[in-house]
């Protein structure tokens, strides 16, 4: 299955933000989207899941247009950069909100095993963010949007999920931003870089230097 967004045009108070922005993602691959603070990224998952409607933009699942808000098609799952679950409800009773099973999770995270029956406000930023990551990448969709999954975790934490995106994505499309770039160009097979309010496809971190996204 192949998802494509096209011809992304977002202003925010006649500021504009992205101009003709194009992005791909497709069953069997991760697509990366690295950029500069403030260049879009967030943006343009928030007009692909349907909750930020831009000037213009074309969403197409093999060539075809799909004119509903995506979200509401039950396709895609997201994680936004900020939290996704409620601070009250039990961590059970997320697993179980998602119909995802617990004794998976906690046999790849058995540090985790503990805290089944606590509150997620109970739980570390990192902790919370681990559940949450887990909870949207297992989650039956097509297409699976991560937004700053990396942020709070710790670099053996970064690599087990690399590996889960790995699994995940021979069912699924994929899209990750962060700004842990090793991690992206490690876990990604396409890469965007957000930049001029447009988005280009990279193939090495050398372009990214020459381009002035990584120092030289
Ligand atoms: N609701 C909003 N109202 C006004 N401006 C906004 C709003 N949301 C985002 N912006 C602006 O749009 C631009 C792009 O923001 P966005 O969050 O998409 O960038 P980003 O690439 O994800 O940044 P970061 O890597 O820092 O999270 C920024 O200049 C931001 O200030």
């Amino acid at each position: 299955m192949i998802f494509e967004i096209d011809n992304v045009e977002l202003y925010f108070d006649d500021k504009p933000i992205l101009k003709a922005a194009y992005v791909k993602a497709e069953t069997g691959k991760v697509t990366g989207l690295l950029g500069r603070n403030g260049s879009g990224k967030s943006s343009l998952l928030k007009i692909l899941f349907g909750t930020l409607k831009p000037k213009y933009k074309l969403l197409r699942i093999d060539k075809k247009p799909v004119l509903k808000r995506f979200y509401k098609t039950g396709r895609v799952a997201m994680l936004p950069q900020f939290p996704l679950l409620s601070p009250t409800i039990l961590v059970e009773k997320a697993f179980k909100l998602y119909n995802i099973d617990f004794g998976d999770f906690s046999s790849i995270f058995s540090e985790m095993n503990s805290v089944k029956h606590q509150k997620i406000r109970d739980l570390s930023g990192g902790q919370q963010r681990i559940i949450e990551i887990y909870l949207v990448l297992k989650r039956n969709a097509d297409i699976v949007l991560l937004d700053e999954p990396f942020a709070q975790l710790s670099p053996l934490m970064i690599e087990k999920f690399s590996e889960i995106i790995q699994q995940q994505k021979q069912q699924k499309a994929i899209i990750i931003t962060d700004h842990r770039y090793e991690a992206i160009l490690d876990v990604s097979d396409d890469i965007y870089l957000f930049q001029h309010k447009q988005t280009t496809l990279v193939h090495s971190a050398k372009e990214l230097v020459q381009m002035g996204y990584l120092p030289g």
